[in-house]
């Protein structure tokens, strides 16, 4: 079986390794390699923690998840024998990634934590790779969930709405919850029913044939409460907020 080594093994690495486990990947192929946490990941889920060059000699897909600003630090001493490798660098191009780790079998990706269920959405963008590295990669990112080729230059504004996307979905869901609990809903009630409101709303959209505005105007009753709501998001603008949010995100110089 394919083994994944990962280099770096914070949030991002977890959460596609735990998307591999589900799946049934055995945590004998899986190879982790970081500073103070691989050896960690191993008593947790006796995934195998190698040096860096040494998961590399035994992995047949190398993944990059340590912070961008790494990146010729970490990989400045490694020899990857034009192995398969997949970044998940933010910001970090494929021109980059071919100047740091001299090999030509590149993928660049953008996941987000969703992958931890299967559930994520992943672009990527690649360098021609052979029939066996395509096959493998394909194999491994159906694991996380589905993905979308995409422009490098449009990574982004995708690492905005999707990479980030989660924080503030989650950010939202704490201000309905918080809303509930400040008007006399016990704490755990409030944060579960916003969790299953928001659950079930995406849920309902992703299968209707509605648009997301259509759907609104299927919960506000004429002359009802949602009106008043919805009024409510425009005046303190809502939309510009959100826009703002992902102007800001998309701005932002990586470290
Ligand atoms: N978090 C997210 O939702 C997303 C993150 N990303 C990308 O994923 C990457 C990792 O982000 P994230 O997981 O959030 O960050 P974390 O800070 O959680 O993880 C960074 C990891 O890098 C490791 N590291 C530090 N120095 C080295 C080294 N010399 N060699 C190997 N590993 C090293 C750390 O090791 P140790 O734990 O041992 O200290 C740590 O495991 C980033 O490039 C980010 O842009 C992309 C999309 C979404
Ligand atoms: O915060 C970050 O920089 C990364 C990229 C997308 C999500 N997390």
């Amino acid at each position: 079986m394919i083994k994944y080594g990962f280099i770096g093994t914070g949030n991002m690495a977890q959460a596609m390794i735990k998307g591999l486990l589900g799946k049934g990947v055995s945590a004998n192929n899986i190879a982790v390699s970081s500073p103070r946490s691989a050896a960690k990941l191993t008593e947790k889920w006796g995934v195998i923690s190698l040096s860096a060059q040494k998961l590399i000699d035994e992995s047949s897909l190398i993944v990059l998840a340590f912070l961008p600003n790494q990146l010729e630090n970490v990989t400045a001493k490694l020899d990857f024998q034009d192995k398969l490798v997949v970044s998940v660098l933010a910001g970090i191009t494929l021109e980059q990634l071919i100047s740091a780790t001299h090999t030509t079998q590149i993928v660049r990706t953008l996941p987000n934590v969703n992958v931890a269920i299967n559930q994520g959405v992943t672009a990527f963008s690649k360098t021609e790779l052979t029939t066996t590295n395509s096959t493998t990669f394909k194999i491994f990112s159906d694991y996380l969930g589905s993905s979308v080729v995409l422009a490098e230059s449009q990574f982004a504004i995708f690492s905005a709405v999707a990479g980030s996307g989660p924080a503030y979905v989650f950010k939202y869901i704490d201000a309905l919850a918080q809303a509930g609990i400040a008007n006399g809903l016990e704490a755990k009630l409030a944060t579960d029913i916003a969790t299953q409101t928001v659950l079930g709303s995406a849920k309902t959209l992703a299968l209707s044939t509605q648009t997301a505005k259509e759907l609104q105007n299927a919960v506000t009753s004429p002359g009802g409460s949602t009106r008043a709501g919805l009024d409510d998001f425009d005046t303190h603008n809502f939309d510009d907020v959100i826009a703002h949010a992902i102007k800001a995100t998309v701005e932002h110089k990586h470290l």
